[in-house]
């Protein structure tokens, strides 16, 4: 009897208890498989990657200062660095382009929109390639882009997708968003199977703040701290965002399982430094 009383609590309290083994740790190269789009994305007990040919799309969420943007940087620094040539980022920073704009110049990065209007052309831009991609395949009898020797893929990477709702912006902006809802929307159903990867990030986990197209289309979901459990299911369809640990790039990596996880540190020096290395390398090659 006592078992049976104790035993549900400890189950209960499991997925509370504070993971003392995931500790703090620095974003490095040598973490990189070249040419593979297996891309590092925290710490268990070794590194875990997210594999975007398996997984073409990743939600991810969690309050402000939990480390959203420094993971969205280690993705980019991944995607650039191990595959230089074969990469193509289109970039939504609706933190006004203070967090990406500096990487505007970059070859990978094919632009970076700053505001709910720039984003609509940006994602205009993307849909008439996803048309065009799909004319392609339709041409050549191709089913998916895993089965041609088409190597590009291109990743948009949307930073702080609330602002694209209609639910959250002003009365005069409305129309931009009902739009942006809809480009997001079938770059998420039809983009992946075409090449075209699409990272969706949002600090407001309500459940305007993710276009229902995007949600329903994505399987892997990010999670750093939510103060909540409504929130909690917003990101990953089910509670323990809100049980995490108030530690900066601590999160929950969500595929069939949910995985516990200490995202690597990064800064935009550390990128600047492995952009260097990479040209001073290049240039030696040649
Ligand atoms: N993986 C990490 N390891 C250690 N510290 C981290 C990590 N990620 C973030 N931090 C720390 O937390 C701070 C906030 O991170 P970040 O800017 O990514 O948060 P955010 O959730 O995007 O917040 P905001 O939306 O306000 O920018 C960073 O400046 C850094 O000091």
């Amino acid at each position: 009897m006592l078992e049976w009383l104790i035993l549900p609590t400890v189950i209960a309290g499991a997925a509370m208890l504070p993971n003392k083994k995931l500790e703090s740790w620095e974003y490095h190269t040598k973490h990189l498989y070249y040419h593979s789009w297996l891309v590092p994305i925290g710490k268990k007990r070794r590194v875990m990657y997210h594999n975007f040919e398996h997984y073409p799309h990743m939600l991810v969420g969690g309050t402000t200062r939990f480390g959203k943007t420094v993971f969205l940087k280690s993705l980019f620094a991944s995607l650039i660095l191990a595959n230089p040539d074969r990469v193509r980022l289109y970039i939504i920073d609706l933190k006004g382009g203070l967090e990406f704009g500096e990487y505007e110049s970059l070859p990978q990065v094919l632009q970076v929109a700053d505001d709910l209007i720039s984003a609509c052309q940006l994602l205009d831009t993307v849909y008439k390639e996803i048309k065009e991609q799909q004319g392609r395949f339709r041409e050549k009898g191709y089913k998916n882009i895993s089965d041609t020797n088409i190597r590009k893929r291109t990743f948009i990477m949307v930073d702080e997708g609330a602002e694209l709702s209609p639910k959250l912006v002003s009365k005069e902006k409305k129309k931009y968003a009902e739009l942006a809802q809809i480009y997001l929307g079938e770059i998420a159903r039809i983009g992946g199977g075409l090449g075209f990867r699409l990272i969706f990030a949002t600090q407001i986990p309500y459940r305007e703040a993710v276009p229902g197209q995007v949600k329903m289309n994505i399987v892997a979901r990010v999670s750093f701290k939510i103060a909540d459990q409504i929130g909690s299911r917003v990101i990953l369809d089910e509670k323990g965002a809100e049980e995490l640990e108030p530690i900066a790039g601590r999160a929950i990596y969500k595929l069939a399982e949910k995985h516990e996880i200490q995202c690597p540190y990064i800064t935009d020096q550390m990128i600047g430094g492995f952009l260097h290395e990479q040209n001073r390398k290049n240039t030696d090659a040649d």
